[in-house]
């Protein structure tokens, strides 16, 4: 991997990181300094400095139409630009770092240019799986799943201002996400199997037509939620045909010849749906 994904801070290749006596003993000192700039870089763009606020958070959730969820990319501070702000319109409005397996420090570093490309751009940022990171980070979200820390878990740990979202696979997930005030927003998916969730069966166009019904989109009170799992521009029409307004995409975005270009197509064509 490039140095510019993995380097942020100037320490993550020193090898006195990588020393196991340095570890047996807790945080080094070079611990603790590269953890604090991956927190300052993270905020270092942000308007007034300060991480946001639940109900600005709430309000941008709201109105999203697009969510990301992507791994680091070569260029990435070039990619995360190109997405989030798409010339002449809008792209995508919320982004995750989806990235199995990343050693701590390269998840945080990326973690921590994806919130100021965020703040950039008015986008929210969300990490995935992890609470440490999440808060190390600055996120405005965390995503987890069934088998993943329970979201009232996570809002122990996090606090009232991150926003968390939950993957559901069935009716009664879903029944169960709607229900649960720790919830900020859920996902249905995956609609189509795909290569990006490997092992897990397409739910079909039928959950997604159980979710309008139970939380019709913008509706007051309703709570967010996204259809996921391969949907790509020649799909978006038929999740459209169901009530849905929200998607969440990874190749449809990470594997297009021009991710910007994507990024405003289908962003274009669900703010058009209403
Ligand atoms: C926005 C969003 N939706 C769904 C997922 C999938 O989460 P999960 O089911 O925990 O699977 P992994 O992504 O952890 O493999 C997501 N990450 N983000
Ligand atoms: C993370 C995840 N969870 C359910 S489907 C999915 C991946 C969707 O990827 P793609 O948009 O490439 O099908
Ligand atoms: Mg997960």
């Amino acid at each position: 991997m490039a140095d510019d994904l993995t380097d942020l801070t100037g320490l993550a290749g020193d090898a006195e990181l990588d020393e196991p006596a340095a570890r047996q003993t807790g945080p080094s000192a070079l611990d603790v300094i590269a953890e604090q700039a991956i927190v300052d870089l993270a905020l270092a763009e942000a308007p007034d400095g300060a991480p946001l606020a639940r109900a600005e958070r709430l309000a941008r959730l709201a109105d999203a139409r697009l969510y990301l969820c992507t791994p680091r990319q070569p260029a990435f501070d070039a990619f995360l630009d190109g997405v989030l702000a798409p010339a002449g319109g809008p792209g995508v409005d919320l982004i995750q770092l989806r990235e199995k397996g990343l050693e701590w420090r390269a998840e945080a570093a990326a973690l921590g240019r994806m919130v100021a490309a965020g703040r950039r751009h008015g986008a929210l940022v969300s990490g995935n799986d992890r609470a440490d990171l999440a808060s190390v980070a600055g996120v405005d979200i965390l995503h987890v799943g069934q088998d993943d820390i329970p979201p009232a878990t996570a809002r122990r740990l996090l606090g009232p201002d991150v926003i968390i979202g939950l993957s559901t696979h069935d009716e009664d997930q879903l029944a169960a996400a709607i229900e649960d005030p720790d919830v900020d927003y859920f996902c249905v998916g995956p609609v189509w199997p795909t290569p990006t969730k490997e092992g897990r069966p397409g739910v079909g166009l039928g959950l997604v037509a159980t979710a309008v019904a139970a939380a019709p989109p913008f509706a007051p009170g309703a709570k967010p939620w996204f259809a996921i799992g391969g949907i790509d521009a020649e799909r978006l029409d038929e999740v459209l045909a169901t009530g849905a307004r929200r998607a969440v995409v990874v190749r449809a975005i990470t594997g297009a010849a021009d991710p910007a270009a994507a990024a405003a197509a289908l962003a274009g064509r669900l703010r058009a749906a209403g």
